[in-house]
């Protein structure tokens, strides 16, 4: 169904074509193409890897305003209602990242056409669910140069309402790590179990032996998570499985919780490979830095919010989702915050559908409050 909004549609458009991380082509050449044909004068354009920066130059700039969107979409089978499915079989937008790039296209043409006295960078950054864009785009020339003295950025929030705006000074999302197990034994007839060593059984040991790290070894109110959320073995039901991989990700509120959960899990891993006779391997894959928002910055935000009542401010609780804008923040201040976008299911959901009149919301969030900040 066609809409009248512009943002609307170019939300549905980017719908359609998510990509994995560091594989963003068509979403970079559909971002550049819309950055391209905005007037020339005032703008000025980098891509880093699949990534882009743009710089909106700012009538009497003394600092410069980042705001960050994310690119890359996640490897699950849409079973939305929508008739602007992904045309990606096996993809889909299911974290927001369609919604984030739109408004951060929604930003720049604001600023475009409504300049502001500072500089303005837009940071359309691939890769964030994984392996992570965040730092190595940081590290990079092309940032560096540009590096924002501020910076902000938001993630929608299927659970809180549309005109709703969730922030909190300090860790809004959790240090993650992600979790790779590799576990060989020996394969065998299924009629011979005494002449194998069945990494099905070793596998379903660990995945309960690992949930006991959480409950017997984490101070209770120092949270922490840890999922599995993918299992492979075996080849078919009469054949006792050789290998097993189990792929998951670790989620903790303080750092010292990290080392200390990674290290039970070598501990329980190592007593899978004594028990089974197998062998394991561990990758911890990406790790990312919590999201810690800037005390400073975030109070004056939520403070403008409730003097303007440009959106209803909640102030929430820290969430265990991860984030690789957690980088930005650490060498940056700025925050980022939740955007209700109510819909029943919920973020990395097959039927996850956000209320696009949250894309509408955040225009003016932002917009107002980035002009605000520049003193116009
Ligand atoms: C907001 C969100 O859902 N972010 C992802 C970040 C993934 C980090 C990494 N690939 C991991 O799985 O640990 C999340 O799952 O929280």
């Amino acid at each position: 169904m066609a809409t009248a909004n512009p943002y609307v549609e170019i939300r549905r458009k980017l719908h359609q074509i998510p990509e994995p991380g560091f594989q963003e082509f068509k979403t970079q050449r559909f971002l550049l193409d819309y950055i391209e044909a905005l007037p020339p004068e005032r703008i000025e354009v980098r891509t880093w890897r699949t990534g882009i920066l743009v710089r909106v130059k700012g009538k009497n700039p003394s600092k410069r305003i980042g705001y960050r969107a994310d690119m890359d979409g996640l490897p699950i089978a849409e079973e939305t209602t929508y008739e602007f499915r992904s045309q990606h079989p096996g993809y889909m937008h299911a974290c927001g990242h369609d919604v984030h790039m739109t408004i951060g296209l929604g930003v720049l043409t604001h600023f475009v056409h409504n300049p502001i006295n500072d500089d303005l960078i837009l940071i359309f950054q691939p890769a964030e669910e994984g392996p992570g864009g965040a730092l190595p785009m940081m590290e990079s020339e092309e940032f560096q140069d540009w590096k924002p003295d501020s910076i902000y950025a938001l993630h929608i929030a299927p659970e809180y309402p549309v005109g709703t705006i969730a922030v909190r000074p300090g860790i809004l999302f959790a240090n993650t790590s992600e979790l790779f197990i590799e576990l060989t034994g020996t394969g065998g007839h299924a009629a011979f179990p005494h002449k194998a060593n069945d990494m099905v059984v070793a596998a379903s040991h660990l995945v309960t032996q690992l949930q006991s790290i959480i409950s017997r070894n984490v101070d209770p109110l120092d949270s922490a998570v840890i999922t599995i959320g993918r299992i492979e073995s075996g080849t078919r039901q009469n054949i006792i499985a050789e290998k097993a991989r189990l792929e998951g990700t670790i989620r903790t509120l303080s750092v010292e919780s990290m080392e200390q959960v990674k290290s039970r899990i070598e501990a329980v891993v190592s007593g899978i490979e004594a028990g089974f006779g197998c062998k394991a391997e561990i990758d911890y894959g990406s790790n990312y830095r919590q999201v810690y928002n800037d005390e400073q910055e975030t109070r004056e935000f939520m403070d403008w919010l409730q003097s303007t009542g440009t959106a209803t401010l909640v102030e929430c609780r820290e969430a265990m989702t991860g984030e690789d804008f957690g980088y930005f923040l650490a060498g940056i201040p700025g925050f980022m915050f939740w955007l209700g976008a109510e819909t029943p299911y919920g973020l990395h959901h097959s039927r996850m559908e956000p209320d696009e009149r949250a894309i509408d919301v955040a225009l003016e969030v932002l917009t107002k409050y980035i002009a605000w900040k520049s003193g116009r």
